[in-house]
């Protein structure tokens, strides 16, 4: 959801002077512990000497090639070659491949674009050199004027980016995501009551999804979080829109941020206004809701109450207050559309793969007594469900690019130059399709997660180590996305078959299994259309389903 517009390449020219220079002569370096005249320590010597090999290895990284890449065009670069229709991980890997060359370089008008597509590079680059490449490159629709620079996605890495990590992981650690399973299991049951029932089934995800995640991050439930249910979607809905590379000129151009509202043309900026409104809004709702609560001792259990009863009174409270509202809000935002997007991806691959539908079925029948839904603790015992969740996450993943990278220094990756100031996007799509890691990456096979006993395969590399993002700004809220996915699958599955629809003549309509044809960074299924067709009596009375 993050546009790319030109960073300058920074090249900083220096000198170093190991001495002093009076008139043309050089006398010895001296400093406060050792009189000029006396012989220096070897540690001075080397102390001394560093920043000039600082400069000569800076001057020779300058001398290395960029990494492989199109050719670069006089003045433009590589203008023409950067993808800009379609699904660009599918371009980006068809260049990679081109060029034999797990790491690309792109560079256009002083912006250098790196793209690496395999899981070596990426943990060499972003897990391993994180200090150097944890920032966000600049977006200026997204960013400045609609002002999502301020939460912790599309922050820099600086001060307040990490003490807003620091609110979300303290609230809800990986390793205690547990107590938010009631929360999440309550929303899926909401779901399942209306399935049955759905004639706009992306809809009914994306209130799914609003209500756990307003509930994780705010503690607000039922009638109580309608209304801001309503701004989040739409709030959401500006972010996609102005996040869509290219959608708007003054990401390349950013000079057109200074165009006046009134100015022939500038629909952008009134856009840009409104849609910070909504952000502000959505931001300070919700959360003026659960600080009332929180003083009144009322609040449930949420990230925004329990980062607020951690506040602490000796340090600044506004400024820690102003951490929570944006670390929530970016649990929101980063949440919501990226979970619907996987769990669509899971509906339509039941729908286009009817044998995986009926395996899992079966294994639901083996583990669950007849009117059972599923809870947590049956995790272990369903192995195939897992895998199914792999395999969506992996064979179509959410944002086949991550989030893009900035670095912040000059680097140098198996003899190429990478400047300081470069994008860098992880090309997931290609790390997750690969034939070593998955044999024939092109088939939806769950099973390949699996041994010959059926139980989960420790061999076979879990998607997850690239679909949530990598280094120090990879997904914060990657284990409440996946207990959440698999909660929502095995209860659907529990309860329903996913059925095609049916055309006038009541004959079954064979799925397209289309995807959002892009450009953009979010991969997401088109609407489609199902039927979601009770698996029996005793299902529907648990659930208290009224079929007409
Ligand atoms: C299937 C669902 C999800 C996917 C595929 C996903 C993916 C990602 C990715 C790729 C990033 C950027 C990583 C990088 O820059 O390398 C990210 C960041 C983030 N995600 Fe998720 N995410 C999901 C669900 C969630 C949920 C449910 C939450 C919160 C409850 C969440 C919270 C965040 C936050 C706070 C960040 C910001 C990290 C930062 O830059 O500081 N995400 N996510």
């Amino acid at each position: 959801m993050i546009l790319i517009s030109p960073v300058t390449d920074v090249h900083f020219e220096g000198s170093v002077n190991p001495g002093r220079h009076l008139g043309d002569k050089t006398e010895p370096a001296s400093c406060l512990f050792f009189p000029a005249n006396a012989p220096m320590p070897p540690t001075i010597y080397i102390l001394l000497l560093l920043p000039l090999f600082v400069l000569l290895r800076w001057k020779n990284a300058r001398k290395l090639p960029f990494p492989p890449g199109p050719r670069k065009l006089p003045v433009v670069g590589n203008l023409f070659d950067i993808p800009t229709k379609g699904h660009l991980w599918l371009e980006y890997d068809e260049m990679s491949r081109r060029y034999d060359s797990d790491i690309i370089h792109l560079g256009t008008f002083g912006t250098s674009i790196v793209i690496l597509s395999s899981a070596k590079a990426v943990h060499d680059i972003l897990e391993k050199r994180s200090s150097k490449y944890s920032d966000r490159p600049r977006t200026v629709m997204l960013g400045e004027l609609m002002g999502w620079r301020s939460t912790s996605l599309c922050r820099p890495y600086d001060d307040i980016w990490k003490a807003q990590r620091r609110i979300f992981m303290q609230a809800i650690p990986p390793s205690d995501v547990k107590r938010f399973h009631p929360k999440q299991i309550s929303a899926t049951h909401d779901l399942l009551r209306v399935l049955a029932r759905s004639d706009d089934i992306m809809k009914d995800l994306h209130t799914w999804a609003a209500v756990f995640i307003m509930d994780v991050t705010y503690g607000i439930q039922g009638r109580e979080a309608e209304p801001f249910l309503k701004t989040a979607i739409e709030t959401l809905d500006s972010v996609a829109v102005a996040g869509t590379p290219g959608a708007f000129y003054v990401d390349q151009f950013p000079i057109l941020k200074y165009v006046p509202e009134w100015f022939p043309g500038a629909t952008f900026k009134r856009k840009a206004r409104e849609w910070n409104l909504l952000r502000i809004e959505m931001t300070e709702g919700a959360y003026s809701v659960t600080k009332a609560q929180t003083a009144l001792g009322t609040a449930t259990e949420c990230l925004a109450s329990i980062a607020l009863q951690q506040i602490d009174p000796t340090k600044d409270i506004l400024q820690q207050e102003e951490f929570i509202k944006t670390a929530s809000v970016t649990a929101y935002g980063g949440g919501s559309d990226t979970t619907v997007a996987a769990l669509g991806a899971f509906l339509l691959a039941m729908l286009m793969f009817p044998g995986v539908q009926a395996k899992a079925h079966r294994e639901l029948d083996e583990v669950l007594s007849p009117g059972d839904l599923p809870t947590f603790s049956d995790e272990p015992t369903l192995p195939y469900i897992a895998a199914i969740i792999r395999e969506v996450i992996r064979y179509q993943p959410v944002t086949p690019l991550a989030f893009p990278h900035l670095s912040t220094e000059d680097d140098i990756y198996r003899g190429y130059f990478i400047p300081k100031g470069s994008v860098v996007m992880p090309n997931v799509w290609s790390i997750l399709h690969n034939e070593e890691d998955y044999p024939e990456p092109d088939v939806f096979n769950p099973s390949r997660f699996l041994d010959e006993n059926g139980r989960l395969d420790p061999s076979v590399k879990d998607p997850i180590s690239a679909a949530f993002g990598f280094g120090r700004r990879a997904c914060a809220g990657k284990h409440i996305a996946l207990a959440s996915l698999w909660i929502a699958a095995a209860s659907i599955l529990t309860c329903y078959v996913v059925a095609p629809e049916l055309d006038g003549e009541g004959e079954p309509v064979t799925p397209k299994g289309l995807w959002y044809p892009g450009p953009t960074l979010f991969n997401h299924p088109l609407p489609f259309k199902c039927r979601f067709i009770p698996r029996s009596k005793d299902v529907e009375a648990s659930l208290e389903v009224k079929l007409s």
